[in-house]
C-alpha cells in the first residue's frame, strides 16, 4: 500500500508491475521495447553463488538465491490527498512512453487512491490544490481510518502480508520534545490529544505499527521520531527508511567510497540538480528543501570517518547541495556533481559528472526491491552457534539491511550508519548467503591465487553416463568430463557408489 499512489513514483511503479506482470511490449521510436525491471536489484541483478567445474564464476539471479515474492503477486493500493485515478495520474507524470500507457490505461483508470490525512503545514503550500481526497476527524481518528484501510485491503484480496511504503511529498522536519515524541507512550498520548506537531507520515507508521505492518518511508523527512521507533520495538513491526537513494546520491555513495579508499581526498563536493516534477515543485519551499538537504548532505560521513589520515578529528569536505524547480524538464531531473580532490604533493583532481534520467523510473524499482526484500526479512530468524531452537529470532524492528536503497539509513540506535553503496550490497549478498550455508562473499579467490593451485581445473575425458571409473563408482547424470583431477581422485579415494554431478 503506497502513501502518495497518485504520485510520478506511485503510479509509475503500479505501472511497471502491471506492464511485467502482462509481459506488454510497445513501440518505440528506436523499435519495440518490452517490459523489465532495470534498476532492480532482486530482479535485474546476479549474485555469485561460487566457483564453477572449470574454475569460472557462476552468477545467479538475486531473486532466485531465496524464495522471495514475485511481483507479479504483489497487489497494489494506497492513498493519495489527490482523487486522481492511476491512469490519470500516470498521465499528469509524463513519464512513461505514450503507448505503454495506452495499453495500461484499461487497467489503471478504475485505481483510486483512499482518502489521506493531509496537514497542510507540513508539506509545500503549493501543494494544497492537489488536497481534493482527504480524511477529516481527530488524528487519532484519521489514524483508525487508515488502521481500518490497512485491515480491509488485506482481508479483501486474502493477503498473506501488507506493506505499507511512503512515497508522498517530503514533508517539513517536526519538532522532537520531551512529552511531545520521544517516548511512545507520549507519542499515543500526543495523537489522542491532536498535538498539531504529528505529522501525517508519523501517524501513517504508527497505524501500520498498531496494525502490525512493515513501514517504509521513501523520504526525508523524519517521521520515525523516537518514540515512534520506541513503538516498533515494542510491537516487533519493522521499519525502514529514509529517502530512496535513487541517482545523484547512489553514484556519490560509490565515488566518495572510492576516492577515500584509494587515500584521495575528496575536499569540495557540490551536488546541483534541477527537476520539473511535483516533488521538485513541492521541494521548491524552503523547509521541505531542507529535509532533502539533510538526507542528501549526510550520505559521505561515515565514508570521511573512516580515514583519519586524510581528515583531522572534525575536518569534512565542504558539501553543498542544490535543488532547482524547473518546470520544463519534468521528472527528467538533470544532475550535475562536481569532486575536488587533494592528490599527492598538492595535486587537485576535479571530476565533473552529468547526470540525466527521469527520476521516477530510477525510484521505482527502488521502491520493488524494498518491499520484497522487508518481506523476506520477515522470514529470516538467526540463532547463535549452540543455542537452542528457543534462541531464534527476528532482525532488529529498524531494518538497517535496507539501507543500500535508503539515502539516510535508519539503524538500530547506537549502530553504526554505513552509506558506502558497495558495503550496503555486500550486506544483502551476505545475508543471503547465510541462508543458503554459504561463507561470506571474501573476495580472495585464492584458488586462483596460489602458486601450487589448490584445484586444477584439468579437462578429463568426456564421461557418458554409467560409465564405471572404477571401485564400484557409477558416473551419472551426464557429467561434463572436465571434473576437477583432485575431486575424481577424492571420490575413488572414498569409494562412495555413485558420482552425482552436484
Ligand atoms: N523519484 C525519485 O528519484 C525520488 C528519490 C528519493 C526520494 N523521493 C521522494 O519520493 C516522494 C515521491 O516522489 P514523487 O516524484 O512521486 O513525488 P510526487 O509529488 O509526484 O508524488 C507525491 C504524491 O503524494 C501525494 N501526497 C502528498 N501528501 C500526501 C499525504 N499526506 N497522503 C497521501 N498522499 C500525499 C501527492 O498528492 C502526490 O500525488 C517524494 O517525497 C520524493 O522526495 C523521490
Ligand atoms: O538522485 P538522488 O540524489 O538519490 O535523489 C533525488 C534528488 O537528486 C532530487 O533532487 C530529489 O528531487 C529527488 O526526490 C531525489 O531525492
Amino acid at each position: 500500500m503506497l502513501v502518495g499512489w497518485g504520485g510520478n513514483n506511485g503510479s509509475t511503479v503500479t505501472a511497471a508491475l502491471l506492464a511485467n506482470k502482462l509481459q506488454l511490449s510497445w513501440e518505440t521510436k528506436t523499435g519495440t521495447r518490452k517490459a523489465d525491471w532495470y534498476g532492480s536489484i532482486t530482479q535485474a541483478s546476479t549474485v555469485r553463488l561460487g566457483t564453477g567445474v572449470n574454475g569460472q564464476d557462476v552468477y545467479i539471479p538475486m531473486s532466485q538465491f531465496l524464495p522471495m515474492v514475485n511481483p507479479d503477486d504483489i497487489v497494489v493500493d494506497g492513498w493519495d490527498i489527490s482523487s486522481m485515478n492511476l491512469a490519470d495520474a500516470m498521465k499528469r507524470a509524463q513519464v512513461l512512453d505514450i503507448n505503454l500507457q495506452q495499453q495500461l490505461r484499461p487497467y489503471m483508470q478504475n485505481m483510486k487512491p483512499r482518502p489521506s490525512i493531509y496537514f497542510p503545514d507540513f508539506i509545500a503550500a503549493n501543494q494544497a490544490s492537489r488536497a481534493d481526497n482527504v480524511i477529516s476527524g481527530t488524528k487519532w481518528e484519521q489514524m483508525e481510518q487508515i488502521r481500518k484501510d490497512i485491515r480491509d485491503f488485506k482481508d479483501f484480496h486474502k493477503l498473506d502480508q501488507v506493506i505499507v511504503l511512503w512515497t508522498a511529498n517530503t514533508e517539513r522536519f517536526c519538532d522532537v520534545l520531551s512529552g511531545l515524541n520521544t517516548t511512545a507512550e507520549d507519542l499515543l498520548a500526543a495523537i489522542k490529544a491532536n498535538a498539531k506537531e504529528v505529522s501525517p507520515s508519523t501517524l501513517f507508521a504508527v497505524s501500520c505499527i498498531l496494525e502490525g505492518t512493515t513501514y517504509i518511508n521513501g523520504s526525508p523527512q523524519n517521521t520515525f521520531v523516537p518514540g515512534c521507533i520506541e513503538l516498533a520495538q515494542k510491537h516487533n513491526v519493522f521499519i525502514a527508511g529514509d529517502d530512496f537513494k535513487s541517482g545523484q546520491t547512489k553514484l556519490k555513495s560509490v565515488l566518495v567510497d572510492f576516492l577515500v579508499s584509494a587515500g584521495i581526498k575528496p575536499v569540495s563536493i557540490v551536488s546541483y540538480n534541477h527537476l520539473g516534477n511535483n516533488d521538485g515543485k513541492n521541494l521548491s519551499a524552503p523547509q521541505q528543501f531542507r529535509s532533502k538537504e539533510i538526507s542528501k548532505s549526510n550520505v559521505v560521513d561515515d565514508m570521511v570517518d573512516s580515514n583519519r589520515i586524510l581528515y583531522g578529528p572534525d575536518e569534512k569536505p565542504d558539501h553543498c547541495v542544490v535543488i532547482k524547480y524547473v518546470p520544463y524538464v519534468g521528472d527528467s531531473k538533470r544532475a550535475m556533481d562536481e569532486y575536488t580532490s587533494e592528490i599527492l604533493l598538492g595535486g587537485h583532481n576535479t571530476i565533473v559528472v552529468h547526470n540525466t534520467c527521469e527520476d521516477s523510473l530510477l525510484a521505482s524499482p527502488i521502491i520493488l526491491d524494498l518491499v520484497i526484500l522487508a518481506e523476506l526479512c520477515s522470514r529470516i530468524q538467526f540463532r547463535r552457534a549452540g543455542e537452542p531452537d528457543s534462541g531464534y529470532c527476528g532482525f532488529h524492528s529498524v531494518l538497517s539491511i535496507l539501507s543500500y536503497l535508503c539515502k539516510a539509513p535508519l539503524v538500530p540506535e547506537g549502530t553504526p550508519v554505513v552509506n558506502a553503496l558497495a558495503k550496503q550490497r555486500s550486506c544483502i549478498e551476505n545475508v543471503l548467503r547465510a541462508c543458503l550455508g554459504l561463507p561470506p562473499e571474501s573476495n580472495m579467490l585464492l584458488e586462483h591465487k596460489l602458486h601450487r593451485p589448490i584445484i586444477s581445473f584439468g579437462k578429463l575425458p568426456a564421461l557418458q553416463n554409467g560409465t564405471e571409473l572404477h571401485n564400484g563408482i557409477s558416473v551419472t547424470n551426464g557429467m561434463a568430463g572436465d571434473v576437477p583431477k583432485q575431486l575424481v581422485d577424492k571420490i575413488l579415494q572414498n569409494g562412495p557408489k555413485n558420482y552425482i554431478q552436484g
